[in-house]
């Protein structure tokens, strides 16, 4: 048995490998390598460089390292990014997935776990969002990811194939052991970015937007450790190898952080008080969206165990701290 991981050489996939590898799984990489970083793929995996949509290359894989199960982060990530470039997006996280689950379907592959996001949903109200709220995305990128939803939902219903559907909302830190974090030059995400700033590897943090029906009038997000977020992948894979149903899932704590909350965090974790540079908002920031993440707990038995952001952050910032060690 063999799990392939896709996107394994990327922020969460390299998160994912080493979970199953600690678990004594046989796990090969598939990554091209277009924001992942060969370093980050751990010795005790396979490693095959090469593209997730190359439907010749990813058949023989799955029947020269007898894979039966797949999970699969390789995809496009930046959601302006997709506004400028749907095409691109679609290429990447719609086609190249049609070809990665026909190459499944036909090579036998009994279960698929795939990296969605909150981006399905569009606006949020001010309640938590759960799993049958009303599909809307907002952007080429969330859409991209709802067409892959609807193709493995399409499929599972005609065939054994049984899917996993994680919903991510917003995932951040690193592991514990200090062995892999996001190490993406240009990230866009809030912790990141405000580590960098701490760091002086960015001049400063632009907060988008301070006008927002909130708290304290910035953004609320609902910020997943990624440990808690790879447990849950491992959680569901035992639910379908148990037998179990196909299912669609959030995966967030249920409560949100304001970006002021998360950059007063993030000083406090480096004691570094970084300039902060407050602009206007950024096209298509919902105001806040955070999870209704009940039927992973109650229906599947997922238990966070690193739910507290100061210690998301202090992950975060232990492993920006190394990121400069080695680039340096
Ligand atoms: N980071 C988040 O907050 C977040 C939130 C929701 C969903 N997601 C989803 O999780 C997945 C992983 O995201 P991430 O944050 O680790 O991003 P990442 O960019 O660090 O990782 C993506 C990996 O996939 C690889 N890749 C991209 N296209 C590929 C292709 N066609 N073939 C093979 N490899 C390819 C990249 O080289 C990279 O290693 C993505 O599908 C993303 O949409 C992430
Ligand atoms: O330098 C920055 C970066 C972010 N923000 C703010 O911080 C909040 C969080 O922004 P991120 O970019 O970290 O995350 P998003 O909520 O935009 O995106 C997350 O949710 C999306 C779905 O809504 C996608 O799934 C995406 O991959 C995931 O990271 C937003 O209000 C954003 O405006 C700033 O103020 N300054």
């Amino acid at each position: 048995m063999t799990v392939l991981v896709t996107g394994g050489a990327g922020y969460i996939g390299a998160h994912m490998a080493l979970a199953l590898l600690d678990a004594g799984e046989t796990v090969t990489v598939l990554d091209n390598l277009v924001t992942g970083f060969d370093w980050a793929v751990d010795a005790r995996a396979r490693f095959v460089r090469g593209d997730a949509g190359d439907s010749a290359l990813t058949a023989r894989l799955i029947a020269d390292h007898g894979v039966t199960d797949i999970i699969h982060f390789a995809g496009s990530v930046v959601v302006p990014e997709s506004v400028t470039d749907p095409l691109g997006y679609y290429a990447n996280n719609t086609a190249a997935s049609r070809n990665l689950i026909e190459a499944a379907h036909a090579g036998g592959v009994k279960r698929f776990i795939f990296s969605s996001t909150a981006a399905v949903y569009g606006m949020a109200g001010d309640e938590p969002v759960r799993e049958d709220a009303p599909l809307a995305p907002l952007s080429p990128y969330g859409r991209s990811k709802l067409m892959t939803e609807w193709m493995l939902a399409d499929l599972a219903a005609a065939s054994d194939l049984k899917f996993g559907v994680l919903r991510y909302f917003n995932v951040a830190g690193a592991d514990p052991q200090g062995r892999a974090g996001q190490s993406t030059a240009k990230a866009t995400h809030l912790i990141k970015a405000a580590c960098q700033a701490a760091l002086g590897v960015r001049e400063r943090l632009d907060l988008f937007g301070t006008d927002y029906p909130t708290r304290d009038g910035t953004c609320v997000r609902d910020y997943i450790h990624v440990s808690d977020l790879v447990n849950a992948h491992s959680v569901v894979l035992d639910h379908l190898r148990g037998g179990a149903d196909s299912v669609t899932l959030n995966c967030g704590y249920g409560r949100g952080a304001s970006v002021r909350e998360v950059i007063d965090t993030v000083k406090a974790v480096s004691g570094v008080d970084f300039e902060v540079r407050e602009t206007t908002r950024r096209p298509g920031d919902p105001a806040a969206i955070v999870a209704g993440a009940e039927r992973l707990k109650s229906e599947l038995g997922w238990t966070p165990h690193h739910d507290d952001l100061e210690e998301i952050v202090a992950s975060a910032w232990a492993w920006e701290q190394a990121l400069r060690r080695r680039n340096a």
